[in-house]
C-alpha cells in the first residue's frame, strides 16, 4: 500500500513538472516573432504579474486653452533717452543744421536768419522761433559767448524753456474715491489713436498699474479687435460693444466693469471722424457725459500725428473745443524732420505734451521730458 501511495505522489509530481515545461513553450510560440534583432519596447511586453509599481491608469487628455503669453513691457524711465536715435530726421535739421551755423566765427544777421529758417522748417512755429532767436541773440551778445559748445548749451536752454519744463506731465491714472481713474483717448483716425491707446496701457502696466480697456470706437470694427489684441498681450481685459453700437454705452460699461474688478485705470479709445464736426462733438460730448455718471473723467489725452505738422494743430482745436484735453500724445516723431512741432503744439494749445510716439514697436512710446528731448534733437555733434 505504501508503495502505491508513493508511486501516485511521484506520478503527480512528474505530471505537474511536465505541464510546467510545456505551457511556457506554447505561450512563447504564440508570441509574434520579434521584428529583426531589436529588443521589443516596454509597451509591447505582456504585463508582469505581481509588478510592485502601481498600474498605469490612462488619464483623459485635457487640452489646456491656448493662453497668450503675458508680456512684461519695458520700464518707462529713460525710454526717451533709449529711443533718442529715432529722432534722427529732426536731428539732421535742428541739430546738425543749427550747429553748423553756430560754429561760424561770427554770427552775423545772415547766420541768425539761417538759424530762424532751420527752426521754422522744423515746425517750431514762426512766433515761437522769433521769440527764441531774439532771446538767444541777446544772451550771446550780453554774455559774449564765443565757443560753439557754449552757444549750443544756450540754444538747448532756450529750446527747453520754450517747452515749459514746469508743466505737469504726469498722467492722472491713480484710482480714487473707490473707483478707477478714467482716461479718454481722443484724436482723428490714422493719428495712431488705437495703437497709442495700447501703448499707453503698456506704459501704465510697466509702471505697476492695472488697466481695463474700453473699445468705444464702434465705428471701425477692426479698431476693437486691434485694441483687444493689445490688451491680451499684457493681460488687460477689453470691454467691447457691437459694431456700430453706441460708443457712450460701451464707455459706460467699461467704467462699470473697471469698478467691479477693481482696476486702477480705465482707458477708453474713442472714434474720431472729423468729416462731420457736429457729429463728432455730439458723440464725444455724449461719451464724456455718460462716463461721468460714474464720476469725472480724470485725463483726456489728444493723439496728434507729428507728421501732419500745422494741420495737426487745426485738428487739435476741434477736439479742444469739444472736450477738456489735459494732455497731448504726439505720435510718429520718428517719421518726421519736424520734431519742433512739440514746441508749436504746446505754445498754441497751452496743453502739455505728456508722451511721444517714436516708432511702431509696442514700447516705442516715451514719457516726454523737455531737457532730454532737446538733447536728443540737438545730438552730440557739438
Ligand atoms: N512710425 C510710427 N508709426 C506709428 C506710431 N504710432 C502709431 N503708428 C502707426 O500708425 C498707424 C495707424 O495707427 P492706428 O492706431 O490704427 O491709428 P488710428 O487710425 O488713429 O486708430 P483708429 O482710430 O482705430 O482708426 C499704424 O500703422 C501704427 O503702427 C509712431 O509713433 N511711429
Amino acid at each position: 500500500m505504501e508503495y502505491v501511495v508513493a508511486s501516485l505522489i511521484l506520478l503527480a509530481v512528474l505530471v505537474v513538472g511536465a505541464i510546467g515545461l510545456v505551457v511556457p513553450r506554447r505561450r512563447r510560440r504564440e508570441l509574434p516573432p520579434p521584428a529583426g534583432p531589436s529588443v521589443p519596447s516596454v509597451d509591447e511586453l505582456p504585463p508582469l504579474i505581481g509588478e510592485p509599481e502601481a498600474p498605469v491608469v490612462e488619464e483623459p487628455v485635457v487640452e489646456a486653452p491656448a493662453r497668450p503669453t503675458i508680456e512684461t513691457p519695458e520700464p518707462t524711465a529713460g525710454r526717451l533717452v533709449r529711443l533718442r536715435a529715432r529722432l534722427s530726421r529732426s536731428q539732421s535739421v535742428l541739430g546738425r543744421g543749427l550747429l553748423s551755423v553756430l560754429s561760424r566765427d561770427h554770427l552775423d544777421d545772415d547766420a541768425w536768419e539761417e538759424i530762424e529758417d532751420s527752426l521754422i522748417s522744423a515746425d517750431v512755429g514762426v512766433e515761437a522761433t522769433q521769440a527764441l532767436v531774439e532771446r538767444l541773440k541777446e544772451r550771446v551778445r550780453v554774455l559774449g559767448t564765443r565757443t560753439v559748445s557754449e552757444v549750443r548749451a544756450q540754444l538747448a536752454e532756450e529750446l527747453t524753456a520754450a517747452l515749459d519744463p514746469g508743466m505737469d506731465r504726469s498722467l492722472r491714472t491713480t484710482p480714487h474715491d473707490g473707483r478707477p481713474a478714467v482716461v479718454l483717448v481722443v484724436g482723428v483716425n490714422g493719428a495712431g489713436k488705437t495703437t497709442t491707446c495700447g501703448k499707453v496701457a503698456r506704459v501704465l502696466i510697466a509702471d505697476g498699474r492695472t488697466v481695463l480697456l474700453g473699445a468705444a470706437d464702434t465705428f471701425r470694427a477692426a479698431a476693437a479687435e486691434q485694441l483687444s489684441t493689445w490688451g491680451e498681450r499684457v493681460g488687460a481685459e477689453t470691454v467691447r460693444g457691437p459694431e456700430g453700437g453706441d460708443p457712450a454705452s460701451v464707455a459706460f460699461d467699461a467704467v462699470k466693469r473697471g469698478i467691479e474688478i477693481g482696476v486702477d485705470t480705465v482707458l477708453i479709445d474713442t472714434a474720431g471722424r472729423l468729416q462731420n464736426k457736429v457729429g463728432l462733438m455730439d458723440e464725444l460730448g455724449k461719451v464724456k457725459r455718460v462716463v461721468e455718471k460714474h464720476g469725472p473723467v480724470d485725463e483726456t489725452l489728444l493723439i496728434l500725428d507729428a507728421t501732419t505738422g500745422q494741420n495737426g494743430l487745426e485738428q487739435a482745436r476741434v477736439f479742444t473745443d469739444v472736450v477738456d484735453v489735459t494732455g497731448v500724445v504726439l505720435t510718429k516723431l520718428d517719421g518726421t524732420a519736424k520734431g519742433g512741432i512739440v514746441i508749436a503744439v504746446q505754445n498754441k494749445l497751452g496743453i502739455p505734451v505728456k508722451l511721444v510716439g517714436l516708432g511702431e514697436g509696442p514700447d516705442d512710446l516715451a514719457p516726454f521730458e523737455p531737457a532730454a528731448f532737446v538733447e536728443a534733437l540737438l545730438g552730440t555733434d557739438a
